[in-house]
């Protein structure tokens, strides 16, 4: 077997009092899509703030393609692209000025008309930022993401907030990305359920269970995601946790 393109081991994180991430060990293989799934507070966005190397364990160790993220930085920054929950994107430029700006980090950057087609932003190269709609921001990021040609890619809470319609075009262009290690952080069943090939559950800040979505089906004897998610965490996704309005 090739060696994971992520590895996890032991990871702890605490901020004073908040155990944020209690021991929580997994492997992501080369080429696989896997799902952070839990309510808010589980210790998602912790979790993957650690793997891009963003903030220090306290205890634990971390290996993106055999780079440790905090030792290795520059060598991971050419890796691993990232797509975060805020967006700390200078509102006054254009899509392509963002575009442009981001290629330049790079030696070998996707082409920036391949990036907005790949995320249905042509049109709108001469947009600021600040005049695009939520929607559009979200896949201008994950755009930006992917600018490097990282072979690890990281989406944090990817469609939340956008209507179904956008969910679908979003969700289309990661499916197109399926060359590349993804993590992918969610509160939404359908989501997950669509792009991963397996789904760890945190719950208060511990892994819980980790499977393919019909394997934690499975292991819950449940007959759907949702309610294997509750049989597993005894929580329940408010409905506006899920990223769907109803
Ligand atoms: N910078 C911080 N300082 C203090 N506590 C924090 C900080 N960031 C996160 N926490 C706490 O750590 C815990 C885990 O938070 P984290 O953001 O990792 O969870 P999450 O699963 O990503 O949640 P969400 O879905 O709301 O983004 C929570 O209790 C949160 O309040």
């Amino acid at each position: 077997m090739s060696v994971p393109a992520i590895q996890v081991e032991h990871l702890h994180k605490r901020y004073g009092d908040v155990v944020a991430v209690e021991d929580v060990s997994f492997e992501v293989a080369a080429g696989e899509v896997l799902g952070l799934l839990g309510v808010n507070g589980a210790g998602k966005t912790t979790t993957v703030e650690l793997i891009a190397g963003l903030r220090t364990p306290d205890e634990g160790r971390i290996r993106v393609l055999g780079l440790d993220p905090r030792r290795d930085r520059g060598a991971l920054r050419q890796v691993l692209g990232v797509q975060l929950q805020q967006t700390y994107l200078h509102h006054a430029l254009t899509v392509a000025e963002l575009v442009d700006l981001y290629r330049a980090f790079y030696p070998d950057p996707r082409p920036a008309a391949d990036l907005l087609d790949l995320v249905e932003l042509g049109g709108h190269a001469r947009t600021r930022f600040e005049k695009l709609s939520g929607g559009q921001q979200q896949r201008l990021s994950i755009a930006l993401a992917l600018v490097g040609r990282p072979r690890v890619v990281i989406l944090d809470e990817l469609t939340t907030g956008l209507d179904p319609r956008a969910r679908r075009r979003v969700w289309a262009g990661v499916e197109e990305l399926r060359a590349e290690t993804v993590l992918l952080v969610s509160h939404s069943m359908d989501e997950v359920e669509r792009l991963c090939d397996r789904v760890a559950v945190l719950d208060g800040g511990r892994l819980v269970a980790l499977d393919t979505p019909a394997g934690l089906v499975a292991r819950a004897g449940t007959t759907d995601l949702e309610e294997a998610f509750v049989a597993l965490t005894g929580r329940e996704l408010a409905p506006e946790e899920d990223g769907c309005p109803r």
